[in-house]
């Protein structure tokens, strides 16, 4: 490999032997400028390296009048792909790993950003901010690039480039340790904004990516994480920015179905039958079947939006391996009515009840005669019980059949503190409330399997029932099937961002055995959490 300073003013040596001509003239003049010297730091040193590559030629560095101070220009040649096995994995199309764009106050044709690890970051030789001037000897100036792209892709045999170098001076050192995950989900072939789609990066929601540049304000660059090869070419997604201007725009149009919502968040009427005496705590807290329609009257705290999710866009995000004097993370399961959340939390317990626990809930109904205080509940008057109300003492809780019923945050809070991992089965809009560092809530959503599984594996399943307090379960019906369908469907669409983990309950044990290997690796491993659990 060249030393390019080393090669530089070896150049300007040899220029200054030969016989003198316009043309050594002034490349000697080019070398010897202040900003050229500050250029060959930063632009002549890769543009001699290419050099070594054969694929790459630099033919000549002369003055452009017209171009005012930017006055060096050079030509390289760069073998097609088709000829050059080097560069096959390069898409032409793409300016060698680069876009091009017209610059709307010059009108001239520049390169608008250099992909990351592509073949022309990787080379050294393009620089954002240059300007295309020629290919294959044909002026770029009136082209738009469109045509441009075009002419690359159809020339066959060495492709020759005229670039003036831009006075855009090279980038700032980049942050290489922004990671976001991302919260939605991401194709860049159906993305009409896109300038390149080939030069996006797909990618769906849960997937960890490694920003690489923010220097663009609508579109970054970034590499997923998972991708084994670092060198990978990044690809472009568009920025937070851009993606918020989006979901903002979108919202309007959610706004149009106030009825679906509703139908699935806003009209549940009635608490489930509570926690039975023996499983206290184990059942959910507030698990509200659509179905049972009657009066009874529900309301519910809602979170008070700490989650530092506020659109689901990207969230930042930092390694984390939990220390042995350390909290173990608060798990919440979520899930529609029926899925099996209480099943899995069951076995979850049964598995290993040194290390899980549940958090015992409130009430205000009258203790019954082998119950004892703060193990099936917690018993407080209706006085104390609406004062804590109040005073947002609860996460959630209901009414019904005249009694309180609760879980608060204490009794979370007490489980956590016990050394345990502490087992919470919510409703989705919960997780908001507890989403802080203190508690770094792992969330799992439990989701149902297709239709046609769910009619099989279920088919000896009880559910509770609340219609009929004389029978208080009954099997599945279909409509059970497809309400739990639809109501997972509208949970994710709606809280989906804000799971980590989302296991499908077909086959019971293998749901089971998939949850608690989970748990087991984000008690051992490293995973990521949002960066601002870090910083308290
Ligand atoms: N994968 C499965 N295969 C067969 N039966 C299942 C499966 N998962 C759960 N069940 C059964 O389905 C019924 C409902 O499960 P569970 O009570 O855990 O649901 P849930 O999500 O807690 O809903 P809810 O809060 O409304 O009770 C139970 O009888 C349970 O044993």
């Amino acid at each position: 490999m060249f030393n390019a300073s080393y090669f530089s003013f070896q150049l300007a040596d040899e220029l200054r032997c030969v016989v003198a001509s316009p043309e050594t003239t002034e490349l000697l003049y080019l070398l010897s400028k202040p900003h050229v010297q500050v250029r060959r730091e930063c632009t002549f040193r890769s543009r001699f390296r290419c050099m070594d590559n054969p694929a790459l030629h630099l033919f000549l560095i002369q003055k452009d009048a017209s171009l005012g101070y930017t006055y060096s220009l050079y030509i390289l040649l760069l073998k097609n792909k088709k000829q050059n096995n080097d560069l096959t994995s390069v898409d032409i199309s793409m300016f060698q790993g680069a876009t091009i764009k017209r610059d709307e106050s010059t009108g001239a044709i520049v390169v608008a950003r250099v992909m990351r690890g592509g073949a022309a970051d990787r080379s050294g030789l393009i620089h954002e901010g240059d300007k295309l001037k020629e290919i294959n000897g044909v002026p770029m100036e009136d082209k738009n690039p469109e045509e441009i792209i075009s002419i690359l892709a159809k020339s066959e045999g060495a492709v020759t480039f005229k670039v003036i170098p831009g006075t855009k001076e090279e980038p700032e050192t980049l942050d290489n340790k922004i990671f976001v995950r991302a919260l939605f989900d991401y194709n860049p072939q159906a993305d009409p904004a896109i300038p390149c789609k080939d030069a996006g990066l797909e990618f769906w929601r849960g997937d960890v990516l490694h920003i690489v540049s923010q220097e663009d304000d609508t579109w970054w660059q970034a590499r997923r994480h998972s991708d084994a090869d670092a060198n990978l070419r990044a690809g472009l997604i568009p920025s937070r920015q851009l993606q918020e201007r989006r979901v903002t725009l979108q919202r309007p149009a959610v706004l149009f179905h106030p009825l679906r919502e509703s139908m699935i968040f806003g009209d549940v009427k009635l608490i489930d039958l509570f926690f039975s005496s023996t499983t206290a705590g184990l059942r959910k807290s507030f698990r509200l079947s659509r179905k049972d329609s009657k009066s009874q009257h529900v309301r519910q705290k809602m979170g008070k939006g700490n989650a530092g999710i506020h659109l689901p866009i990207y969230q930042e995000v930092l390694p984390y391996k939990r220390k042995p004097d350390e909290p173990y993370r608060l798990v919440l399961l979520t899930g529609p009515s029926g899925v099996g959340v209480t099943e899995l939390k069951r076995r979850l317990l049964l598995s290993d009840p040194e290390h899980f626990s549940v958090s015992v809930p409130y009430t205000t109904r009258e203790q019954k005669k082998h119950e004892k205080e703060g193990v099936e509940y917690h018993f407080v008057s209706k006085h104390t019980f609406e004062k804590d109300i109040l005073n947002h003492k609860f996460l959630e809780y209901g009414e019904y059949k005249g009694n309180y019923y609760g879980m608060s945050l204490d009794s979370v809070r007490r489980v956590v503190a016990e050394s345990k991992v502490c087992l919470l089965d919510v409703k989705p809009h919960t997780i908001t409330a507890l989403y802080t560092s203190e508690l770094k809530p792992y969330v799992v959503f439990v989701k149902p399997p297709s239709i046609e599984s769910l009619r099989l594996s279920r088919r000896k399943a009880k559910v509770l029932s609340s219609q009929n307090e004389q029978t208080p379960t009954k099997i599945f019906t279909e409509e059970d099937f497809q309400d739990m369908i639809t109501s997972a469907q509208a949970m994710e669409n709606k809280y989906g961002h804000l799971f980590e983990k989302v296991i499908i309950n077909d086959d019971l044990a293998m749901a089971f055995t998939e949850l608690r290997d989970e748990l087991t690796k984000i008690e051992t491993d490293t995973h990521w959490i949002p960066n601002t659990w870090a910083h308290v």
